[in-house]
């Protein structure tokens, strides 16, 4: 028994366990974070004010390397925006950005001071089907307006709660398929107040702009559990059917063993019951055979009536014997056996009652057509040539060795023949043909003699 096998139960409740932690530990997976720092690969920051991106009289940088910079809007200065830009494309391949889009949240640590009650955010996407190479005004704008009064204290803007500005959508006539946010290949991005901006002085301090996102999506994570669930089913499964076609295979051998084996059995059962019943010498059924053939017709005797009993005995058969030696003795009744056996139905019985007598039990026979067969088989070995050759253990060998001083020896047989009657047991139907027989003998043998009914 394999490990698995013994721990099923427990393996199986493990995986489970397994499954739903790993389902529910999403959240807590290590994030991964991009800052926004002006010492960043490309990223370049810019102030903006007036109409262009150069440095206007209302944009200043307090301290640039800790992003901090001020806007002071006067009366002169009705209109302007002011913002911080920030790019991140190698000049002049502007439209190559970064990718942003397996984030979920931007970590804004804002410290803001000043009168406006909104800092609008951006993130500006280039993207080949709602862009073009030569207008930066194309690149898809995703924004959001940050109370400011929210922003005292750190926040986690989900990049879901960004929209696409509805005067992008107007100004580049974008079709519904493209009008989703889209973060995949952000160039610039960055803060500013939308107009219009309160007078004053406002200083923003951007002290941590910072992206986080899980390295897995939810969605995916989730995929992995089911993908790695199926490949274990499938797997298993696999090597269950593997499994259970190799048990099919042996199991198939071993019932064709076992097949194999009965039919040898069953060959071996019929020989030996052939054997048990057969006398090897007449091939007939020996006593045994044909007592139990007799047992089991009286017990059915009505299916097979009219039911006929003849018995054979060849004559003189001790005077052959003497004569000829046993061994020609045994050739007589060898053939005898054989010619009787030859010329009866498939429903009749021959068997070897005892020396050189034999039974015939003849089912649906009655004593008229019992009597014609016994003179048919009478004739028959009245006329049967009993050859002699080979019998080298005949005292009247010489005469064998000359053929023409002897001539081939004939053998006859008396038949007694009865039919059953109705009540009548074997041994009585037995007896009086064995009393024909004897009549037969009586009337000077090879002849049949008909048993009389008890009852004339
Ligand atoms: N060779 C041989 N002889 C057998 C066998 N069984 C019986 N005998 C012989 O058959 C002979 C039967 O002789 P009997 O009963 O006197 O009858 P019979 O000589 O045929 O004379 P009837 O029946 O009156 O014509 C005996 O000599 C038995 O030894 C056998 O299996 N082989």
């Amino acid at each position: 028994m394999s490990f698995y096998s013994r721990h099923r139960h427990n393996i199986q409740l493990a995986a489970v366990l397994l499954t739903v932690l790993a389902a529910v530990s999403h959240r807590w997976l290590p994030l991964k974070t991009y800052e926004i720092t002006g010492s960043k690969g490309h990223t370049q920051l810019n102030l903006y004010s007036g109409k262009g991106y150069e440095y206007g009289e209302e944009a200043d940088w307090v301290d640039k390397d800790a992003m901090k910079m001020r806007c002071t809007i006067t009366p002169a200065s009705e209109k302007t925006a002011c913002g911080l830009d920030i790019a991140f494309y190698e000049w002049p391949k502007w439209e190559n950005g970064i990718n942003l889009h397996n984030y979920d949240t931007v970590h804004l640590d804002i410290d803001y001071q000043g009168s406006a009650s909104k800092i609008r955010f951006y993130a500006r996407n280039f993207h080949p089907d709602y862009s073009n190479v030569g207008d930066f005004n194309s690149t898809k704008y995703n924004t959001i307006n940050l109370r400011t009064r929210d922003l005292t204290q750190p926040v986690d803007v989900p990049l879901s709660a960004l929209v696409v500005a509805d005067w992008w959508l107007d100004q580049f006539d974008i079709p519904l398929a493209q009008s989703h946010l889209d973060f995949s290949n952000i160039t610039g991005m960055g803060f500013d107040f939308g107009s219009p901006i309160p007078y004053g002085e406002h200083t923003i301090h951007f002290k941590k702009i910072v992206f986080k996102g899980h390295y897995i999506s939810s969605a995916s994570w989730y995929l992995i559990i089911m993908s790695i669930w199926m490949l274990t089913i499938v797997v298993k499964t696999v090597r269950r059917l593997i499994y259970l076609r190799e048990k099919n295979r042996r199991y198939l051998q071993r019932v064709s063993m076992l097949e194999a084996d009965k039919n040898q059995l069953q060959n071996k059962a019929a020989k030996f019951e052939e054997l048990s019943t057969t006398d090897s010498l007449t091939g007939a059924y020996n006593r045994f055979g044909i007592d139990r053939i007799i047992t089991n017709l009286f017990e059915q005797r009505a299916l097979m009536l009219p039911l006929t009993i003849i018995i054979a005995d060849i004559d003189h058969f001790k005077r052959i014997n003497d004569t000829e030696g046993h061994a020609v003795g045994d050739k007589v009744l060898s053939k005898l056996g054989r010619t009787i056996l030859a010329n009866i139905r498939e429903n009749d019985f021959l068997g070897r009652w005892g020396g050189e007598e034999f039974i015939i039990i003849c089912t649906h026979t009655d004593a008229q057509h019992g009597f014609l067969l016994a003179e048919k088989l009478r004739l028959l070995i009245e006329g049967t040539q009993f050859e002699l050759e080979n019998s080298t253990n005949s005292p009247r060998l010489n005469q064998q060795l000359h053929p023409q001083l002897h001539p081939q020896l004939k053998v006859t047989a008396s038949f007694g023949v009865g039919e059953v009657q109705a009540g009548e047991t074997f041994t009585e139907t037995f007896n009086r043909a064995d009393s024909a027989l004897y009549e037969a003998k009586k009337q000077g043998r090879n002849c049949t003699v008909l048993a009389q009914h008890t009852n004339v």
